[in-house]
């Protein structure tokens, strides 16, 4: 959890002077998801954007506790005594056109000697580029001035750029007939129940039953090959980026019906996967996670903040161990030692049976 911002901040009264007010244009975003609504929007910004290029927004998912917040950051960072502000100043970075961290009131002395009045704190955004030494007040607070962004709706997207490194595959996998007396000694399975680590798996159509998934009461079904159709299949890196909000679905690779049993199984997969920079943490600034409290995910939960090439690496490390020293019992059930499913001290993959 992020620690709270000292004091609330407390905003002075309006003026009650009768100004000159300009004519702004407020475009409403609760609009966005009505019928109609985003042409409406357009039409506003169009004219806003042409005649006096300023506007102002409303409904943007930002909650006035959180703008105060930042506003009671501000008070107590320039609050502290000058030598300790001092401390983020450079005034040789500064000459030099970079624009970060603290510059003193005066610093510029814009006419008939009179210094200015104005202190500035600039940070700059969170993209790994820059890295900056801040003060405690705003170190402190630091998850807190990272989420204060407007919700970016293509967060996902922007995750999943095909050019950026990602571990995304194309997978062929075959599965060869087995008799039944080999088929009965496995258990009767082509792959035990198991989740997928990524974002999304694409299953492309192919007519050799065997595909099951575990239902929310707990019963193995079969997934029916349908022509046409591409099954997706939610995966663990979803899981945690939406803080468990979308299931990662749980399935396994059953021996084909009877009928089915001696022809050879082919599968074609995609495994769509976050690009590799992105950290398992729930997506900060979504309305929605918000809403529904998901701030938390079992990595987290673990104080971990994987990259996905971390887990990708581990996960996949720990799949691929060639001895298990498993054992499958009569009716298929799976066991094996808790060491084998390590992924992670304190993180284990699971058995579904
Ligand atoms: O072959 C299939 O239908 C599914 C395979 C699978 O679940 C996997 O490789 O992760
Ligand atoms: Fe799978």
């Amino acid at each position: 959890m992020r620690v709270r911002a000292i004091n609330h901040y407390k905003h002075v009264h309006e003026t009650k002077e009768n100004l000159d007010w300009a004519d702004l244009v407020t475009l409403d975003f609760g609009l966005f998801a009505q019928a109609g609504g985003k042409e409406e929007l357009a039409k506003q910004l169009d004219q806003a954007v042409r005649n006096v290029g300023f506007f102002s927004v409303t409904n943007f998912n930002i909650s006035q506790d959180e703008i105060d917040e930042q506003f009671a950051l501000a008070r107590e960072f320039f609050a502290l005594p000058l030598e300790e502000k001092l401390e983020y100043h450079n005034i040789k970075d500064l000459q030099n056109g970079e624009h970060t961290g603290y510059t003193p009131a005066g610093h510029r002395i814009v006419g008939n000697g009179i210094g200015d009045n104005v202190q500035r704190y600039n940070i700059p955004k969170f993209d790994g580029y820059h890295q900056t030494q801040q003060p405690p007040v705003f170190a402190n607070n630091i998850a807190a001035i990272e989420a204060f962004k407007l919700p970016d709706e293509d967060q996902l997207i922007h995750d999943h750029k095909y050019n950026d490194r990602g571990e995304d595959h194309l997978y062929y996998l075959h599965y060869a007939a087995r008799s039944a007396d080999e088929n009965r000694r496995a258990g009767n399975h082509y792959g035990l129940g198991h989740t997928d680590l990524g974002t999304v798996t694409l299953l492309f159509p192919q007519p050799v039953a065997g595909l099951q998934i575990l239902n929310a009461a707990g019963q193995w079904k079969w997934v029916r090959p349908q022509e046409g159709t591409i099954t997706v299949n939610a995966a663990d890196a979803l899981t945690a980026l939406s803080g468990g909000l979308i299931k990662s679905s749980i399935h396994r690779v059953s021996v084909p019906p009877s009928d089915q049993a001696h022809v050879d199984r082919l599968s074609v997969l995609y495994f769509a996967r976050p690009n590799n920079h992105v950290i398992l943490n729930p997506i900060q600034n979504s309305p929605v996670l918000k809403r529904l409290g998901l701030v938390q995910n079992a990595f987290t939960d673990l104080g971990l903040h994987l990259t996905v090439q971390e887990w990708v690496k581990v996960r996949q490390a720990q799949q691929n161990r060639r001895r298990m020293d498993g054992k499958l019992a009569a009716d298929g059930t799976y066991t094996c030692p808790e060491d084998s499913l390590e992924i992670l001290p304190g993180l284990h993959a699971k058995v579904y049976n």
